[in-house]
């Protein structure tokens, strides 16, 4: 089956210096895969390459099929959405504006804003808890509230693949989890930046970065053991079980 999403040997560099070598990734349609890394380890930037923001100073990135190169904006902004870390907006716009950009793939001249539209946008702010704010001004939300207007935008977009660049960035823990429920809920396929261990353990495969590297790409509670933990993050991590049966914790503590 043709992956939704595939890295081969991608690698980027700046200036001559590869900041991400020779990735290669499949990703299955439906499946959530976090990405994780100590700071500086390539997530965002493998995130831009998968995005068609950055192109591959080596090897190649395929959506659904076709090598990204050769898709206009348009068409992967039909299939893909992102939102960036720290993405921002044009001021003086509301809440809903926002939103509504999330559907401007899907228009043009032959078509033009209609009720399925209305209804893409209402459904996305109800999805991150914002319709109330709807009419309000981009430029007075607090940074959660804006991160999650990001998400109701790519949500909006109606894409088959969701990139989140450090999604709970910014959000109180009720909207953390109730964003990761948001994305397990959606029948997209999703790669997700992450810094928190425990949000990984949700991910159905996760792919380890360090200096721009792959080191480790499958399934969380197979991956993420004491020993790469440590080796990458430079804590010592015990996992304990859940008392109730739920996902394990972690218990961190810096390397003496
Ligand atoms: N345009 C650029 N020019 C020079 N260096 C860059 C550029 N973009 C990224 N880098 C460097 O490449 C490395 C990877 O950056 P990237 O933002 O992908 O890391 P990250 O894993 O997302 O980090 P974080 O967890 O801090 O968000 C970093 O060392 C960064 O400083």
């Amino acid at each position: 089956m043709t992956p939704i999403l595939e890295a081969v040997g991608a690698s980027h560099a700046v200036r001559g210096r590869e900041i991400l070598s020779d990735i290669s990734l499949r990703l299955h349609p439906g499946e959530t895969l976090g990405l994780i890394g100590p700071n500086g380890s390539g997530k965002s930037t493998l995130m831009g390459l998968m995005a068609g923001l950055l192109r591959p100073s080596r090897g190649e990135i395929r959506l659904e099929g076709r090598p990204m190169a050769r898709l206009g904006r348009r068409q992967i902004a039909r299939r893909l959405a992102l939102v960036a870390q720290s993405a921002e907006t044009a001021e003086r716009i509301t809440v809903r504006d926002a939103v509504e950009l999330g559907r401007t793939p899907w228009l043009g001249p032959l078509r033009p804003w209609g009720a399925q539209d209305d209804d893409a946008v209402a459904a996305a702010l109800d999805a991150v808890d914002m319709a109330h704010m709807a009419g309000r001004d981009w430029a007075s939300l607090s940074g959660g509230e804006r991160q999650r207007v990001h998400i109701a935008r790519a949500h909006a977009q109606a894409p088959r693949i969701l990139l989140l660049d450090e999604p709970t960035n910014h959000l109180d823990i009720h909207h953390q989890i109730a964003i990761l429920d948001l994305v397990a809920r959606l029948s997209v396929t999703t790669v997700i930046a992450l810094h928190d261990l425990h949000h990984a353990l949700r991910c159905e495969r996760v792919m380890v970065l360090r200096a721009g590297r792959c080191v480790a790409l499958g399934p969380p509670m197979e991956i993420l053991t004491p020993a790469l933990i440590r080796e990458i993050f430079a804590v010592e991590a015990e996992i304990i079980p859940h008392p109730r049966g739920g996902r394990p914790v972690f218990a961190f503590q810096r390397l003496a």
